[in-house]
């Protein structure tokens, strides 16, 4: 692992929260037939043959707690199914997919409602409220089929209602609201039980650009204070970068490349990634890190930390007459930043 990669990837070292082994689903008659396939039959031939869609095909990886992992890709190239599969909203063809150790496949019935109830958070693009209940009755309403009895659920549901900034329009209905706050809603909803796992599907597409921003802050905030391990599909390549510690890119039910923004920019795996990162401005993902030189520096002039991305500092790195230090989370000094080079970094599209 690169240094800027140690320094990114909080969470690569971490603790798996879900693992995914050869994962697929295939759509279509005799989807079935095609499990008893060999691997090496189990083609895109293959499956335009038999009238097959191989909506994820043989998907590997894991995902370590806490981290924000975003599946991206065209429409049509999987993501949904793949999340879907996550929570066992689809059932997947075949495939191992591990929750802290246990194998979701296996579980009956009840056990996954359990689990889905307890320690799983969704968000959809539609928001689906329920169009009788107020927010605060929508945000209380996972709590209530807990069994939590109703004075506790609300006093949840009020504490969920600021944290996503809804005070003052906790007695309106769902038709009260605007797009961006019934996804509030949705999204305080989603957090009601404090779920381990939170998926969230497109849930801003619906969104003009502003609003969306905005809930993308507040995600981000969100997972600040609390972090979860989140898996989040978009097709949009700037939310992905803006959420994502890693990026999962899908081609045709594929996954082509895992990686952190930065590591798909510098190093895409194939034309396709190449193609789908090119308009992202490099020093929008490379880290800091990625340009330090590990020396001691006698006297600098700033600091900036490691982790940042060279956008983030890139005044501090313009406005610097001296020497610029680099540090970690502690405020020790790690490093130095050449300025020349960070300035080439920041004028290089
Ligand atoms: N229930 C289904 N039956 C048959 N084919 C399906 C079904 N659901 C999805 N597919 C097919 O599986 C493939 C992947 O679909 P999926 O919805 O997962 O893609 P996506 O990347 O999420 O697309 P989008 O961004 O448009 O939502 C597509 O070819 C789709 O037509």
């Amino acid at each position: 692992m690169s240094e800027a990669n140690a320094f990114h990837s909080r969470h690569r070292a971490a603790e798996t929260a879900i693992s995914v082994s050869s994962v697929w689903k295939v759509f279509g008659e005799g989807a079935a037939r095609f499990r008893s396939r060999p691997p090496a039959e189990r083609t895109a031939e293959a499956l335009s043959r038999d009238h097959l869609t191989g909506a994820v095909q043989d998907a590997s990886f894991d995902i370590g707690r806490g981290e924000v992992f975003v599946i991206m890709g065209l429409s049509g190239s999987g993501k949904s199914t793949l999340l879907r599969c996550l929570t066992r909203l689809i059932e997947p063809t075949e495939g191992h997919i591990t929750f802290g150790g246990q194998d979701i496949l296996k579980l009956g019935e009840k056990a996954l409602a359990d689990l889905r109830r307890r320690r799983m958070g969704m968000v959809f693009q539609h928001f689906a409220l329920l169009p009788n209940r107020t927010v605060l009755g929508n945000i209380a309403f996972p709590l209530e089929m807990q069994g939590i009895d109703r004075a506790r659920a609300e006093a949840r549901a009020r504490e969920l209602v600021a944290l996503v900034g809804l005070s003052g329009r906790e007695t309106r209905l769902p038709t009260q609201l605007s797009g961006g706050q019934q996804q509030r809603v949705g999204i305080a909803r989603s957090l009601a039980t404090n779920p381990e796992f939170w998926f969230l599907d497109e849930p801003f597409s619906a969104l003009d650009p502003l609003i969306r921003t905005d809930l993308q802050d507040e995600v981000l905030r969100l997972q600040r204070e609390q972090s979860r391990t989140a898996v989040f599909v978009t097709h949009d390549l700037d939310e992905a970068i803006r959420l994502a510690d890693r990026i999962a890119i899908m081609e045709n039910g594929r996954i082509i490349q895992i990686g952190t923004p930065e590591e798909l920019v510098t190093r895409p795996a194939t034309d396709y990634v190449r193609r789908f990162v090119a308009k992202v401005p490099p020093a929008r993902v490379i880290r800091v890190a990625s340009l330090m030189r590990r020396e001691s520096i006698a006297s600098a002039a700033m600091s900036v930390p490691a982790e940042a991305t060279v956008s983030e500092v890139a005044a501090q790195i313009v406005a610097s007459a001296g020497p610029i230090a680099v540090t970690d989370k502690a405020g020790r000094t790690l490093g130095s930043l050449d300025r020349q080079t960070a300035l080439e970094t920041l004028a290089a599209l």
